[in-house]
C-alpha cells in the first residue's frame, strides 16, 4: 500500500551499521523510512552521521509503520536473517519487495520458504563500509557501490526497487543474475575475514608477500568449489581482486575481526562453513579452508 504522496512505506530491519547508512542516506534525500528495531519503546533515533568530512544530525523514525511495508531492507548478519524475516514479514504487504543484504551465503532457501506467494525476494550486495562507533554515531567509512538482483521467480518478472535502493545504498547496478556477484564476494570474505580474524590484523596486512602463498591456495580451492556450482573464476584474476580489496580497505578491520575482538557471533558458518558444505556435497577436499575453520573454531568454539 502506498502513502498519499505515493512514496512506498520503507522498513529497514535493525539499527546496525548498514541499516543506519541506508536510513541516513534516505533521510538526506528526504525519503523517510521506518527503522524496525528490537526496542518497541524507541520512537526516534538521534544519529550523528559522518560522511565525507561532513557531520549530519539526523532524527530517524523508529515508529512501527501504520501501513504495510512495501519495501523491506534486511541488512542483518546472515545468522539473523531467518529470525528477522519471521519477525518482520507480518508487517509487510502481500506484494512487498524484500531485500536481503549481508555477507556470506546460505540464507536464500530459508528466506524463500518464509515469503508469501506474492512477495518478491531480492539481494543487494554492497561494498560500502559503515562503522557504528556508538549507539548514536555512524561513519560512512568507505564509499562503495551496490549490486541488486532478483532471487525468487516473482522478482525475476518484476521491476526492481531500483530508485529507492539507489538512494539508500547507491551507486546501484541492477543485474539479472546476482549469483556470480555473491560468489565473488564470498571469495573475498572467505580469504580476508578468517585470516584477519585469526591474525587479529587490519585488512592491509594481507597484502604483504608472506601471506601470498596461503591466499593463492585459498583461492585455488575456492575456484574448485565454485566450479561445481557453475561459477567459473580465473584464480589469478580472483586472487588479484582479493588483494585489491585488502589494499583498498587496508586501514579497516574486517567485520569478522571486529566481531571476534568484541566477542560477538561471527559469520564464519555462512562464509567458510558454506564453502566447506558445498565442497563436501561435491566430494572435494579444501584443506586450506578446513584448517582456517578449525583454527578459528578452536579459538572460540561454535
Ligand atoms: N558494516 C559494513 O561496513 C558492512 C557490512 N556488510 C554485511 O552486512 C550485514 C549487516 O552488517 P552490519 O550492519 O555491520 O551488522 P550489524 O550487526 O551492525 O547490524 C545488524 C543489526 O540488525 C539487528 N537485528 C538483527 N535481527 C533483528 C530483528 N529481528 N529485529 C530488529 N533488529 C534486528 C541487530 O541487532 P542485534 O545486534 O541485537 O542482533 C543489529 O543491530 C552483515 O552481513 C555484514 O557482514 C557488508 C558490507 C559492509
Ligand atoms: C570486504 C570486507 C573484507 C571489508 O572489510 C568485508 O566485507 C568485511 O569486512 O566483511
Amino acid at each position: 500500500m502506498k502513502t498519499s504522496t505515493q512514496q512506498p512505506t520503507i522498513g529497514i530491519v535493525g539499527q546496525g551499521a548498514v541499516g543506519l547508512l541506508a536510513a541516513s542516506q534516505l533521510a538526506l534525500r528526504h525519503l523517510p523510512c521506518h527503522l524496525l528495531t528490537r526496542d518497541p519503546a524507541l520512537s526516534v533515533l538521534v544519529l550523528n552521521f559522518r560522511q565525507q568530512q561532513q557531520e549530519h544530525s539526523l532524527l530517524l523514525n523508529c515508529h512501527k509503520p501504520q501501513q504495510p511495508v512495501q519495501l523491506l531492507l534486511v541488512p542483518v548478519k546472515a545468522f539473523s536473517v531467518g529470525q528477522a524475516l519471521q519477525q518482520w514479514l507480518p508487517s509487510c504487504a502481500a506484494d512487498a519487495d524484500i531485500v536481503l543484504c549481508h555477507n556470506g551465503m546460505g540464507t536464500l532457501e530459508l528466506a524463500q520458504s518464509k515469503l508469501q506467494s506474492g512477495q518478491k525476494l531480492w539481494f543487494a550486495s554492497t561494498t560500502h563500509g559503515a562503522l557504528k562507533s556508538g549507539p548514536h554515531r555512524l561513519q560512512h567509512t568507505g564509499v562503495g557501490r551496490t549490486v541488486l538482483g532478483p532471487i525468487n521467480a516473482l522478482a525475476c518478472q518484476s521491476s526492481p526497487p531500483a530508485a529507492l535502493l539507489a538512494a539508500a545504498l547507491g551507486p546501484l547496478e541492477v543485474v539479472t543474475d546476482i549469483l556470480p556477484v555473491l560468489w565473488q564476494k564470498l571469495a573475498i570474505n572467505a580469504v580476508i575475514n578468517p585470516l584477519t580474524a585469526l591474525l587479529m590484523v587490519k585488512n592491509g596486512e594481507l597484502t604483504k608477500p608472506q601471506y601470498r602463498r596461503q591466499i593463492e591456495l585459498l583461492i585455488h580451492e575456492f575456484c574448485l568449489v565454485a566450479q561445481t556450482k557453475g561459477q567459473t573464476f580465473d584464480p589469478q584474476t580472483l586472487c588479484q581482486t582479493v588483494l585489491d580489496v585488502a589494499a583498498n580497505t587496508a586501514g579497516n578491520f574486517s567485520s569478522m575481526q571486529q566481531d571476534r575482538a568484541l566477542m560477538r557471533p561471527d559469520e564464519l558458518e555462512f562464509i567458510t562453513g558454506f564453502l566447506l558444505n558445498a565442497a563436501a556435497e561435491a566430494g572435494i577436499a579444501i584443506p586450506a579452508h578446513q584448517q582456517l575453520y578449525q583454527q578459528l573454531r578452536a579459538v572460540k568454539p561454535a
